[in-house]
């Protein structure tokens, strides 16, 4: 029965992940040809008219507005605490999800700055507070003992994440921020990013919200204890997720594949929302179009995990780099203002024919006439394209 019950979930999953498509490099290209007819150096707003581009692209319309804006918490505890990986104890979880509904987080006065509504989910905290409930089981297990969850726990957290995010599309929100809110939630992404990358945990694991060596040390041999004893299958993202990840990175990754599905963009913040997303481009390839980097956490974990999220090299994972590593969604909503200053000049400036200037050629790129800024750019979000 048990059995049967967890099968249908990941049909359930199955069919969500079918419904995912590339965004439409034709309407990315149309946002192109508007940034380049723009009065000014061409591709000289760097990383915000990329991503205006991939905007539109994913929603499929060039006429790209982000005014109705969210940052969705997701709040859970993890059992692995009890390997002393973390420098507080997990009642803080509680303490601060609860804080997110008096406005008194970090997160909620970015959000209150710049014009998002915050939305913290207890996913599986511990404790019950008044944070809004979709709790799937009272905090992970210990990963070090035994698995963190079931794979139909993994399972129900990520379809939860599909449905929240498609719920705030019907809301009428324009973009999501994701953020979380779990102590020990570094160790829980540290390993999950490990096994997916197939990297020994000493080259990413950081000390997450604080930690001298001796912690750091027990940090990495809890992940190490937990990988050697259970074994994830980094060809299984769900596998991975269930033994050594958490309920919150669970319903993150959730949230990038329902914004996928919903063709609206999700903002990615620190170490830990960059690996859930990465579970989730395990899942289904096509979410990486739909995804949005803030900034580059200090954690160092975090510039490797970009690099799989985006098709360039090392150096140019384009995001904010500001040394910060707070989590909470922080990061996402410090870059939302910055990429709303870059639409206002998509939206509202004039063209080069409008102010009678010669179009501008392009003498940035080594070799303009083989490697132009259409043949390039116009690929943003998949197959090349187009009319
Ligand atoms: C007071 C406080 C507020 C926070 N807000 C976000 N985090 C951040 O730190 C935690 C991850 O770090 P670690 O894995 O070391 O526990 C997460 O809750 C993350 O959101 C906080 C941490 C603390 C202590
Ligand atoms: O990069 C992050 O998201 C992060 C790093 C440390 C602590 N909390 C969050």
């Amino acid at each position: 029965m048990k059995a049967e019950k967890g099968n249908n979930l990941e049909k359930e999953l199955q069919k969500m992940l079918i419904a995912i498509h590339p965004a439409d490099p034709c309407v990315a290209e149309t946002a192109l040809k508007r940034w380049n007819s723009i009065a000014k150096p061409l591709h000289s707003l760097g990383k915000l008219e990329k991503d205006i581009i991939q905007i539109a692209g994913m929603t499929g319309d060039p006429n790209v507005h982000l005014d109705k804006k969210a940052l969705l918490v997701m709040c859970a505890d993890n059992g692995v605490v009890e390997e002393g990986v973390t420098q507080t104890g997990q009642e803080v979880t509680a303490i601060v999800a609860e804080n997110f509904l008096t406005g008194n987080t970090s997160a909620a006065i970015m959000c209150r700055q710049a014009g998002v509504d915050l939305f913290p989910v207890d996913i599986g905290m511990v404790t019950d507070t008044k944070v809004p409930d979709v709790k799937i089981r009272y905090g992970t297990a210990n990963f070090v003992k035994e698995p963190a969850m079931t794979r139909g726990e993994a399972v129900r957290a990520i379809l939860t994440g599909i449905q929240i995010a498609r719920d705030k599309k019907k809301e009428g929100y324009q973009i999501l921020c994701i953020g979380e809110m779990g102590i020990g939630n570094t160790t829980t992404s540290s390993a999950v990013a490990s096994v997916l990358l197939g990297k020994e945990p000493e080259e990413l694991t950081g000390r997450g919200a604080g930690l001298d060596d001796s912690g750091l040390q027990k940090k990495i041999q809890a992940i190490c204890t937990g990988i050697e004893k259970h074994h994830p299958r980094a060809d299984d993202p769900v596998d991975v997720l269930a033994k050594v990840g958490g309920l919150d990175i669970a319903g993150m990754a959730g949230i990038c594949l329902g914004g996928a599905i919903e063709h609206i963009p999700v903002m990615l913040d620190g170490f830990i929302s960059d690996v859930a997303a990465l579970l989730a481009v395990h899942l289904c390839p096509a979410v990486k179009d739909y995804l949005l980097i803030s900034h580059v956490s200090k954690e160092p974990g975090a510039g490797m995990v970009l690099r799989e999220l985006t098709a360039e090299k090392a150096s140019d994972v384009h995001g904010m780099n500001l040394g910060m590593c707070l989590g909470e969604g922080t990061g996402a909503v410090a870059y939302l203002p910055v990429l709303e200053l870059g639409l206002s000049v998509y939206q509202e400036m004039s063209t080069f024919a409008e102010n009678q200037i010669e179009d501008y050629k392009d003498y940035t790129k080594e070799n303009p006439a083989k490697d132009s800024p259409e043949k390039t750019e116009a690929n943003i979000g998949g197959t090349p394209c187009c009319m």
